[in-house]
């Protein structure tokens, strides 16, 4: 092989199967879970989204790099993703809003990228395998240990038993006011609203902060170890809980007893996805690791209550069991992909939780309604 032609980058799985392409981004090194993406925008919020963190991402998606990077889309103040892989070399930008490439950005924050993959064979690695552990690495000069790629890949202990929320979420407490640039008509900030609510950062997206504010919300954002006496000092009409990233049954020793004894004091209570898992634990119910989990932005969810189907933003490998929903605690959206478990809501109180993304970035905007229905909640607890 000429030398202009060799790979620059490596990507191995823990089973010893290898993918060579071409390297992007920043050099080095990282031992993950690989996980594919269907989304066909938003590679940016997607490389920003904390909930990421500790895998790669494998964007099906041919054109990526396309938009460039604009900071207006950042979900975190980095990316978060450990590393991207991608069909062919990402695209030059040629977007108005670009305020740089994609390239350079993955450089300038340390993320490893690799391109001319055939990402239709890894995604059915994927798939067949089961999330796998891999290691990536990326060397201009092309040198790779490759047994040590792979016993890295088959040391690494996994996602499984991780606590990451406690390392992405914020060092302190800060106040979110920032709304989204548009929100559907019917929905949004009401006179006399600015609802006290306190969002709880597990690795929340920017987003998800703007959708609160947005329906009327005056967001404070707390660490994720808050205890409930911390959060209930503000005097919460409501209280939100974050997506992130890691196992959500590795954060029972600090969110878990905070959820639980928030929910004996009667509010308003709403989650999303790993919000969502830890509600469900603080409830009795029990989490589960899922194959190859879902990411994308065309996930059919139906809520049973409507019979509505809603096209949703996915980002979780772990989900709920729903089997071991305790008594007064409703199944209320599920997957039609799979039939997992989307959605809780406790009987007889405005306490509910989505494992879906009703934010989106990217995705579709079906569910922005969950955030109306959590407003209304706050809105009902103020006229009894
Ligand atoms: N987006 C999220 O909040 C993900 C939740 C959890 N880390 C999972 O993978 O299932």
């Amino acid at each position: 092989m000429p030398n202009s032609d060799k790979p620059t980058a490596c990507l191995a799985l823990a089973d010893g199967t290898l993918f060579y392409g071409k390297g992007f981004g920043a050099s080095g090194e990282t031992v993950a879970e690989l996980c594919f993406n269907t989304a066909m925008t938003g590679y940016q919020e997607i490389m920003t989204d904390p909930s990421y963190a500790g895998q790669v991402v494998t964007f099906t998606f041919p054109h990526i790099g396309n938009v460039g990077v604009t900071p207006e889309d950042d979900e975190a103040a980095e990316p978060v993703a450990a590393g991207m892989v991608v069909k062919w070399d990402p695209t030059e930008p040629s977007n108005w809003r670009a305020a740089g490439d994609l390239v350079h950005w993955l450089e300038k924050n340390g993320r490893i990228g690799i391109g001319g993959i055939d990402t239709r064979r890894l995604t059915r690695a994927i798939r067949q395998q089961g999330a796998p552990h891999v290691a990536l690495a990326h060397d201009p000069e092309g040198n790779f240990d490759i047994a040590a790629l792979v016993a890295k890949a088959r040391a690494w202990s996994g996602l499984v038993g991780l606590d990451l929320a406690k390392d992405v979420t914020c060092a302190q407490s800060y106040r979110w006011d920032e709304t989204r640039w548009a929100w559907p008509d019917g929905y949004g900030k009401r006179e006399g609203d600015g609802f006290r609510v306190v969002a709880i950062d597990y690795g929340a997206k920017r987003n998800i902060l703007r959708c609160l504010a947005s329906a009327g919300c005056d967001v404070t954002v707390l660490p994720a170890t808050a205890t409930a006496e911390e959060v209930l000092a503000h005097n919460p009409e409501g209280v939100f809980l974050s997506n992130g990233p890691g196992d959500p049954a590795a954060t029972g020793e600090y969110a878990v007893p905070m959820i639980k004894d928030v929910l004996s004091r009667d509010l308003p209570v709403f989650g999303i996805c790993l919000g969502h898992q830890m509600l469900a634990l603080a409830v009795g119910a029990r989490t589960i690791k899922m194959n190859h989990g879902h990411h994308g932005a065309n996930h059919p969810v139906k809520d049973v209550e409507t019979g509505k189907v809603e096209i949703t933003s996915m980002n979780h490998g772990f989900a709920v069991d729903a089997q071991t929903l305790p008594k007064g605690v409703k199944e209320t959206h599920v997957s039609l992909f799979d039939g997992s478990n989307c959605g809780i809501r406790l009987e007889g109180r405005p306490v509910f939780s989505v494992q879906h993304h009703p934010e989106a970035s990217p995705g579709p905007q079906d569910s922005f309604y969950l955030f109306e229905r959590f407003a209304q909640a706050m809105r009902d607890r103020r006229a009894a």
